[in-house]
């Protein structure tokens, strides 16, 4: 791994800047973005994101934007460039045709396909390539690299408690708002059976403009299974649900709804089983808003690689406590998961906590 000079790095934090609001649109493709610079000007020629769906990769994009300036260029790129024939030509290729001179990498690709092949491609045409492991590229591509590496989605948790750790209904005002852009950038939001009844929610996105990029819906069944009563699975909104739920249980959904069976015990769907289901089909980031029981279910197998926990402010109207062993973030705490920041969203407070690599 090489260290990044400033300059490099203050390209790079701009290619993840740029690529962070197109997460959740590449379908089951990494979102990466490709900037092509002067390197003597340090201005920009040409940029891209991975297209819509998750092709074409951004390097090919950007280098048929740039033309002929791309010749003695150097390409900033948040993820290593391809290698391999799959849906579309190798971006390495395209590189090395049009003479780019320098190419600096964000985080190395863990796909086997491409895995350090593109590095060997770029070095063995004699371009200079910097392969860093540059924080921001790291978090940008973490759904690609469980996905890739586990076979699991990236799991963020959100929830919502009062000051005294008792479950609030989920949060409202500036947090909700915060809560509908993860779910734009997530490809799935799970909630539990219980949740889905009690809340009885859409799960749409209610941001102006970003309704369209609401994600899969996916109810998580219990033993007593779900029906068509509720609005997720018998209503019409035009959005995708999904059930996930134990062989033998009863699920009664119309034809657009999909139920994923998976192994499991009591009537309940194995958690990893569940995940990898997800990964089948796909989905790199998942955004679960679940009730204390699924959450702590998810935190005590160890699944959950992000835990966002918004505590509201006093005199919100407060349920059952969040945790049965203590405060929520003891909890988190406990099963290995460091805090990493905070922010505020009007009166609420909202605390990271993230698995260390
Ligand atoms: N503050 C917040 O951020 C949020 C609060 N809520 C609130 O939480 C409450 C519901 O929470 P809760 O009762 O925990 O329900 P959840 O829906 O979060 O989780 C439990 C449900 O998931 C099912 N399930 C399936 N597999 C598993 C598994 N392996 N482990 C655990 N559960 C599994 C359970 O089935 P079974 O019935 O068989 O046990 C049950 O239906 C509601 O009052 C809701 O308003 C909900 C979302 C967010
Ligand atoms: N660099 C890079 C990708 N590179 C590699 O390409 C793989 C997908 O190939 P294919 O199925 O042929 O599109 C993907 O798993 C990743 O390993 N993909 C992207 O969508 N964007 C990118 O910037
Ligand atoms: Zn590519």
């Amino acid at each position: 791994m090489t260290q990044l000079s400033a300059q490099d790095e203050r390209w790079l934090d701009a290619a993840v800047r740029y690529a962070t609001p197109f997460l959740g649109t590449t379908g089951d493709n990494p979102c990466a973005a490709a900037l092509i610079v002067d390197p003597h000007k340090q201005a920009l020629i040409a940029r891209a994101v991975t297209a819509r769906g998750g092709r074409p990769h951004p390097e090919a994009i950007a280098l048929e934007n740039a033309g002929f300036d791309a010749a003695g260029a150097t390409l900033y790129v948040t993820l290593e460039p391809c290698h391999h024939w799959g849906r579309t030509p190798p971006c390495a290729d395209a590189i090395v045709r049009a003479g780019v001179m320098r190419v600096v990498i964000g985080v190395a690709d863990p796909d086997p396909r491409t895995a350090q092949a593109g590095v060997e491609r770029l070095e063995s045409a004699g371009i200079e390539v910097v392969l860093a492991e540059h924080a921001p590229s790291v978090a940008l591509h973490a759904g690609h690299m469980r996905h890739r590496v586990k076979a699991r989605p990236y799991v963020t948790v959100m929830m919502a408690v009062s000051p005294d750790d008792k479950v609030v209904t989920p949060a409202s005002g500036p947090a909700r708002d915060w809560l509908d852009l993860q779910r734009s950038r997530s490809n799935a939001v799970l909630i539990g059976a219980a949740t889905a009844r009690h809340l009885d929610q859409q799960l749409a996105i209610a941001l102006p403009g970003l309704a369209s990029r609401t994600p899969l819906r996916v109810v998580l069944s219990g033993a007593e299974g779900l029906d068509r009563s509720l609005n997720l699975i018998g209503g019409f909104s035009g959005y995708r649900t999904a059930i996930i739920a134990e062989t033998t249980v009863s699920i009664d959904a119309p034809v657009s709804v999909e139920v994923l069976r998976v192994k499991g015990t009591k009537g309940r769907p194995d958690l990893s089983a569940s995940l990898a289901a997800l990964a089948d089909k796909g989905i790199q980031n998942l955004l679960v808003e679940s009730g204390p029981r699924l959450t702590s279910a998810l935190l005590l197998a160890g699944l959950v690689d992000c835990f966002g926990l918004i505590t509201t402010a006093a005199g919100d109207t407060a349920g059952p406590a969040a945790s049965s062993t203590g405060p929520m973030a003891d909890l988190i705490r406990e099963q290995g998961l460091v805090e990493t920041g905070q922010q505020a969203h009007g009166a609420h407070t909202l605390k990271f906590f993230r698995r260390p690599a």
